[in-house]
């Protein structure tokens, strides 16, 4: 028997990628080296090429055992890709002595000018040496000169100031680790000096991460809070791709480290146990990002653990079966559509604050069209009840609202959407199913469903999640949690307005 499988509904859309080179050492526990590399540069919207300049027998623990690959093989490696791939940023981690002639010659030869993010990888996060500081030497006398950015953090930062005899004491603040930045590159002639705070001694609440930019002699200081996650195996390494990365896709380069450190703490938030025995230094979750893209952030939204029975109790509420099959009482309908009226005046209300915090044309001209479509629900509406009587707002709708205007008076465009959008999808959802199944005679009832299982209906929902999606980039985790309490609320409501109906 032959069957054939049709593969339909291709939904992706050819995307430039930048493409970005890591020379690094490979990490077989996953977490670090090459293998974090790979993961954080295609997590965030890169292609990845390698040239492996050693593998490692590697996990949690320790490093078991190390092999360095020869120099033919580097060489050989280098003039396949050179030769024949666009390169858009370069990252090194791991380098030996081979892998540092063959990468200076190779950007020598091929003219390579990209930008190159140094990671000058010494010993990895459990103690283990990895390169001495004759490589390090080395690395920065041959790639110096090609070198956008040198990331040490503070025990590699004291190992290069040592290669010119400077002896630093222990740094009590994030002043003195200003001062240190400015000297790696004054000493070491690479403009740029990230001088990473995973590891400053002397505060246990904040992280503090230095860019010294040796170009305008300035400094910016990122502080984030320091997590006591231990599933730290391989921040450097995530960090040095990411900000290649996000240079290759043309971002300045302070922007790319602020990315960078926002993308490693979200990878370390998210992360979970892989390890069989202990809780230390573990990996991070390189794919949080990726697997938001895949979803829309609505989806997000909706399947949050958070969310997830707020938001089944709301969909698969009785209100609409009983509707659905004509066991609705007429009194219930009436209040709900009446209640749903007044509702609808004050979104179209909430939905014109968010206009006057849109943050370009394109959501003014969004919000326009979406108040010319309440207006359209709420003739319908108003069709079905006696408008000439004055209404006053029950008290499910009233808390609802109340709420819609907290968040309104003082949230964001997006918090704002947020909280409005249960309310779009949600309907939605909960009618789908009774689209052709519904035995109700009733022309309400049936004019109800139609409406919200209508192909205008739907598409309002797509560009719905289509908006959420454009302006939910790049959250950070209290940003993400605000949302997910704000939809999570709302639901709540959403489900008692349909409680109430049904009380009557
Ligand atoms: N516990 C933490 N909490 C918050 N951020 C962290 C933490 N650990 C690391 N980071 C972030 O990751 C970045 C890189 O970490 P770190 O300074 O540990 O680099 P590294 O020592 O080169 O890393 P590796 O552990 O891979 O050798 C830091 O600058 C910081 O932004
Ligand atoms: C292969 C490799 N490169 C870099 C690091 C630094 O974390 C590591 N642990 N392993």
């Amino acid at each position: 028997m032959t069957e054939i499988i049709d593969i339909q509904g291709i939904e992706a859309y050819p995307q430039q990628l930048s493409t970005v080179l890591t020379v690094a050492g490979s990490d077989s526990s996953g977490g670090a080296g090459i293998e974090a590399d790979i993961k954080s540069i295609t997590a965030n919207g890169g292609y990845a090429l390698t040239t492996i300049t050693a593998l490692t027998a590697q996990n949690t623990y320790g490093v078991d055992g190390i092999k360095y690959t020869d120099a033919d093989t580097l060489k050989t490696i280098s003039e396949a890709i050179f030769k024949d791939i666009r390169i858009d940023a370069i990252k090194t981690g791991l380098l030996t002595p081979d892998s540092i002639d063959v990468l200076s010659t190779s950007l020598e030869k091929f003219q390579i000018k990209v930008p190159l993010v140094i990671d000058p990888v010494m010993i990895s996060s459990s103690g283990f040496d990895l390169t001495s500081s004759d490589i390090l030497e080395s690395l920065i006398q041959k790639l110096g000169k090609f070198c956008t950015l040198l990331t040490p953090n503070y025990i590699e930062a004291q190992n290069i100031l040592k290669i010119y005899g400077i002896e630093t004491k222990k740094v009590e603040n994030y002043h003195e680790l200003q001062k240190l930045a400015k000297l790696i590159s004054e000493k070491t002639k690479i403009s740029n000096i990230l001088l990473k705070g995973g590891h400053s001694p002397w505060d246990s609440s904040y992280v503090t991460d230095i860019l010294y930019l040796g170009q305008t002699d300035e400094f910016k200081v990122f502080r984030s809070n320091y997590l006591t996650i231990p599933n730290t195996h391989g921040t450097g390494c995530t960090l040095a791709s990411t900000i290649a990365t996000k240079l290759a896709q043309g971002y300045s380069l302070t922007k790319s480290v602020q990315l960078g450190i926002s993308y490693v703490q979200n990878a370390i938030q998210s992360s979970s146990k892989v390890t069989l025995f202990h809780d230390e230094n573990g990996p991070l979750n390189h794919i949080y990002n990726v697997s938001k893209r895949v979803k829309s952030f609505a989806d997000y939204l909706i399947t949050h653990p958070k969310v997830a029975k707020n938001w089944s109790n709301y969909i698969n509420h009785d209100f609409v079966s009983l509707l659905a099959h004509d066991k609705l009482k007429p009194e219930q309908f009436h209040h709900f559509v009446k209640q749903d009226f007044k509702y609808l005046e004050n979104y179209a209300r909430i939905h014109s604050i968010a206009l006057s915090k849109a943050p370009d044309f394109n959501c003014i001209y969004g919000e326009v069209e979406i108040l010319n479509s309440i207006h359209t629900e709420m003739n319908k509406h108003s069709s079905k009840f006696d408008k000439t009587k004055i209404v006053e707002l029950s008290e499910a709708c009233q808390n609802y609202v109340d709420y819609l205007f907290k968040v309104a008076a003082t949230g964001s465009f997006l918090e704002i959407q947020v909280a409005l959008s249960p309310c779009l999808f949600g309907y939605y959802y909960a009618a789908i199913p009774f689209k052709t199944s519904k035995t109700t005679q009733n022309d309400h009832y049936i004019d109800w469903l139609d409406t919200y299982t209508s192909d205008n209906f739907k598409r309002a929902v797509e560009t719905g999640k289509e908006l959420l999606d454009a302006h939910s980039k790049e959250l950070n985790s209290e940003q993400l949690n605000k949302l997910v309490d704000i939809f999570n609320n709302v639901c709540s409501l959403e489900e008692k307005f349909w409680d109430e109906a049904l009380q009557q």
